[in-house]
């Protein structure tokens, strides 16, 4: 039976800029990524977003917007990967270099979707236009979609 695990990701805006981390090891080690993790037995989604963030980048956020949620299964491997995506341009610090994250501003016409993981330029459009998204993506490995389904989505 396949098992579902929690995640986090967080996309901070700044006016035309979005901010991406380079994944510095571990899973999508050098790929360019918002910023998250796991969800911890003993707390919310939320919370885990806000430590995440905070781990990997410096940035305090109190107030995320509900941007997607986004499941992935890799072929051969029974963990479903369940992603929780936030987004906000409400934080406070500076961006800062982690262990896990080194962060860099990028206007929002320069995503190097082509450093990302090959689903961003898909659902990139509807975080971007503030449209609520659903999706699951198949893939083969670490870069190739077998196949996916994304569509609006109102969580509400
Ligand atoms: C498998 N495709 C993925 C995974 C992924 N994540 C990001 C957050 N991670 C904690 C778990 C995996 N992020 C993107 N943009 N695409």
């Amino acid at each position: 039976m396949a098992k579902i695990k929690l995640y986090t990701l967080a996309l901070i805006r700044n006016d035309g800029n979005i901010l991406l981390g380079m994944k510095k090891r571990g899973f999508g080690v050098g790929r360019w990524n918002g910023f998250g993790g796991k969800v911890h037995s003993d707390e919310t989604i939320l919370e885990a977003a806000k430590r995440e963030l905070l781990e990997e980048s410096g940035l305090t956020v109190n107030e995320f917007q509900e941007a997607g949620i986004l499941k992935f299964e890799f072929l051969g491997e029974p963990e479903i990967m369940e992603v929780h995506v936030f987004t906000t341009n409400k934080y406070e610090g500076t961006p800062t270099e982690s262990e896990e994250m080194q962060p860099k501003w990028f206007p929002i016409s320069e995503v190097p979707f082509n450093d990302m993981w090959p689903d961003d330029i898909l659902w990139f459009p509807f975080l971007l236009k503030g449209q609520k998204f659903s999706g699951y993506f198949k893939f083969k490995g670490h870069s190739e979609i077998l196949d996916y389904t994304l569509e609006p989505a109102c969580s509400d």
